[in-house]
């Protein structure tokens, strides 16, 4: 990837939002939302030609000012540009989306240590230290919103690496909006269901009948996550289904949602090769 060049923009008396994985799915929902609402916009994202698209359109859409930072948040000097941008207290970013992420079709016991590394940066390491670089920068200012996009996967117990990524978003999001008590900045975890988004097709997973009730629209996600880390709250689950389902899943025994998830075709089997029962390795989902 090419050094990037970011666009120096005035600043206005709008706040600013920066969103990775501006440009697609539910990030890019986000920055039109965000946009929508008043904001004018940081996007991040690895392509720059559809960054650029990006922010032709969301400025004459919306009047807003958009600047674009592309960035690969697996790589540690790229995620460092775009914490320091967050931290920019010349340029303070007032709503933080660390929306980037993207799923593997392969298991974590025998899939590829690369791959699951490059998981690893982008949903873990990336939403700490973005995270860390707004918290202390709003909190110097005494407010501003930290949205991390979680998974109802985080929620679900064998649901791979990848569910795994998604309970360290939202358990260190809440420690977060703990530790930001009182300071006028909040941390709010996003936990969306299946949403129709560029995700599952880019990594090659089957993602079935998408007109099923159980796949969401990225507009009613991005907009009833917005409504919660507008009123503070720690925890966003968008739509009744996936609330009535994080209720199951509170009260359902680990063991018996492991299994489950580990058999279901849309659950964690859809993501290996092999399908269920046919992986390398012979463990059962209780082992
Ligand atoms: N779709 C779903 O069912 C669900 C998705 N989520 C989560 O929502 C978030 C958004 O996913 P979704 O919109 O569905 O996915 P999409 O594939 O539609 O969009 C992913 C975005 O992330 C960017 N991105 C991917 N890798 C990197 C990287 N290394 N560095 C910087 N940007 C990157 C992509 O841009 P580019 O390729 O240009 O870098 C793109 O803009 C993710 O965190 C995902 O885990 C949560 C629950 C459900
Ligand atoms: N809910 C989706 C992503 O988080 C999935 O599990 O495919």
């Amino acid at each position: 990837m090419s050094e990037p060049v970011p666009s120096p923009r005035p600043r206005t008396d709008r706040p600013t939002a920066l969103v990775t994985g501006a440009t697609a799915g539910l990030g890019a929902r986000y920055a039109a939302q965000l946009a929508e609402r008043g904001h004018d916009l940081v996007l991040v994202a690895r392509d720059e030609e559809r960054l650029a698209r990006s922010a032709v359109e969301l400025r004459s859409r919306y009047g807003v000012e958009v600047e674009v930072l592309p960035a690969d948040l697996s790589e540690r000097a790229s995620l460092q540009r775009v914490a320091d941008r967050v931290a920019d207290a010349a340029r303070p970013v007032d709503v933080l989306v660390n929306n980037a992420g993207f799923g593997l079709k392969q298991r974590f016991a025998d899939g590829d240590l690369v791959a699951h590394e490059q998981m690893f940066d982008v949903l873990c390491r990336a939403v700490m230290v973005l995270s860390r670089a707004a918290a202390g920068a709003m909190a110097a200012r005494g407010r501003g919103r930290i949205v991390n996009i979680a998974s109802v996967a985080g929620f679900v117990a064998g649901g791979g690496h990848y569910s795994a990524a998604k309970a360290y978003v939202a358990l260190l999001t809440e420690t977060l909006h703990q530790e930001l008590s009182g300071t006028g900045v909040t941390a709010t975890a996003v936990a969306p269901g299946f949403v129709r988004t560029e995700f599952h097709a880019r990594a090659g997973m089957k993602s079935g009948g998408t007109d099923s009730p159980a796949w969401l629209d990225a507009d009613e996600v991005v907009r009833v996550s917005l409504d919660d880390a507008f009123a503070g709250k720690v925890l966003s689950v968008p739509t009744k289904r996936y609330k009535a389902l994080m209720g199951v899943l509170d009260v359902v025994p680990r063991a018996l949602v492991r299994t489950v998830w580990g058999k279901a075709t849309w659950g964690a089997a859809r993501r290996h090769p092999s399908g269920p029962g046919q992986h390398t390795l012979g463990n059962t989902p209780e082992q």
